[in-house]
């Protein structure tokens, strides 16, 4: 069975690499001339250096071939997906959609599950998220995902499992979406917990006040308080706060630290923290870490007023 991934960033090919264990996999990108350069050195050097890819994976820029494939990995970022799901429908509804960005989407507050469905009511959608560095991935070191898709998706999850990517199936596709996208906001306060000094044990402090926000809306959202717990929401907090190798983590550091950060970079926390606030606000959840987030992300707060705004809150039980 072949597996199309559409994006060609970090992830996705990635994902194209280990994939190509179990059978063809096509990676489609937008640009034909880097389509070219990939085919040609059969390397993504700009966002995965030092990854060949194997022979069994095809690159292309046509769209409608790479939707031939009966299964559809859709990896290009959050806030860029409703336009692309919009602008392809036609290909892609119907068939089986696999989102792995992991976001909430500014404009309607949907995550990559739900925005599948609204625009491709009748596609298969799933998510497949977790905790996972795409070089690791990429390096074919020990990974566990949850993939979160229909009832009957175990040959969806067998297809998706390689020998050193293990996935684990759900049915809750609410709170693994909500747990990946979440997860981004608090790596960015935990970034600049760090960079600004401020110690571990804080980190810590802010990691386990932050999975109770996640587990708070989330629930409040449909999702299931296990799912939280699990590799798509505590699995990846744990990596994403805890590792240099997270861009959000990264970006977080160098605002606590004052130090620039390159634009370029994918950063899906920060629109992510914003969408996450108009939620709160609309459901009247209590969100703060994510506020503080998007205060400091827009340089609203500094570093000193977002922690003193967090420590002389009310003391209430935990
Ligand atoms: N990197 C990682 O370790 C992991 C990433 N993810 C998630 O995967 C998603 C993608 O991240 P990642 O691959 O790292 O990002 P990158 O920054 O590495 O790459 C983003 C890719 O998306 C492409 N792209 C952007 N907009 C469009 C569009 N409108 N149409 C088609 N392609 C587009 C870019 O193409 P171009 O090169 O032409 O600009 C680029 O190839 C994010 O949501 C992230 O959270 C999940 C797990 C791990
Ligand atoms: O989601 C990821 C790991 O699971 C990647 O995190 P970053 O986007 O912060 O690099």
């Amino acid at each position: 069975m072949t597996v199309a991934v559409l994006g060609a960033g970090a992830f996705g090919t990635a994902l194209a690499i280990t994939l190509a264990q179990n059978g063809p996999v096509t990676l489609w990108a937008r640009d034909a001339a880097k389509v070219a350069e990939i085919a040609r050195t059969r390397l993504n050097e700009r966002r995965l250096p030092g990854c060949p890819l194997p022979e069994n994976v095809a690159v292309t820029a046509d769209l409608t071939e790479a939707t031939r494939a009966p299964v559809i990995l859709l990896a290009v970022p959050m806030q860029q997906t409703a336009a692309f799901l919009t602008e392809h429908a036609a290909l892609l509804d119907g068939r089986v959609l696999v989102g792995c960005s992991k976001g909430i989407d500014l404009a309607s507050g949907r995550g990559p599950v739900a925005l599948i469905s609204d625009i491709c009511p009748a596609a298969h959608a799933a998510i497949l998220t977790g905790p996972s560095f795409a070089a690791d991935i990429a390096r074919g070191l020990p990974t566990a995902l949850t993939l979160a898709c229909d009832e009957d998706g175990g040959a969806l999850q067998a297809r998706l499992s390689t020998p050193s990517l293990r996935l684990y199936r759900t049915s809750d596709k609410t709170g693994a979406e909500l747990g990946g996208a979440l997860k981004n906001v608090i790596a960015i306060a935990a970034g600049v917990v760090i960079g600004a000094g401020l110690g571990d044990s804080a980190r810590a402090a802010l990691m386990t006040r932050g999975f109770a926000e996640m587990v708070r809306i989330a629930t409040h959202l449909g999702a299931r308080a296990e799912t939280l717990a699990g590799l798509s929401g505590f699995g990846d907090l744990v990596l994403t706060c805890t590792s240099v190798q997270s861009r959000n983590f990264r970006f977080g550091h160098a605002l606590g630290a004052g130090e620039d950060f390159d634009p370029t970079t994918t950063v899906e926390g920060v629109a992510t923290a914003r969408a996450v606030v108009d939620l709160a606000q609309r459901t009247g959840i209590d969100m703060p870490v994510a506020t503080m987030v998007t205060a400091l992300a827009a340089k609203k707060m500094t570093v000193a007023e977002a922690t003193h705004a967090l420590l002389s809150r009310p003391l209430k039980e935990e």
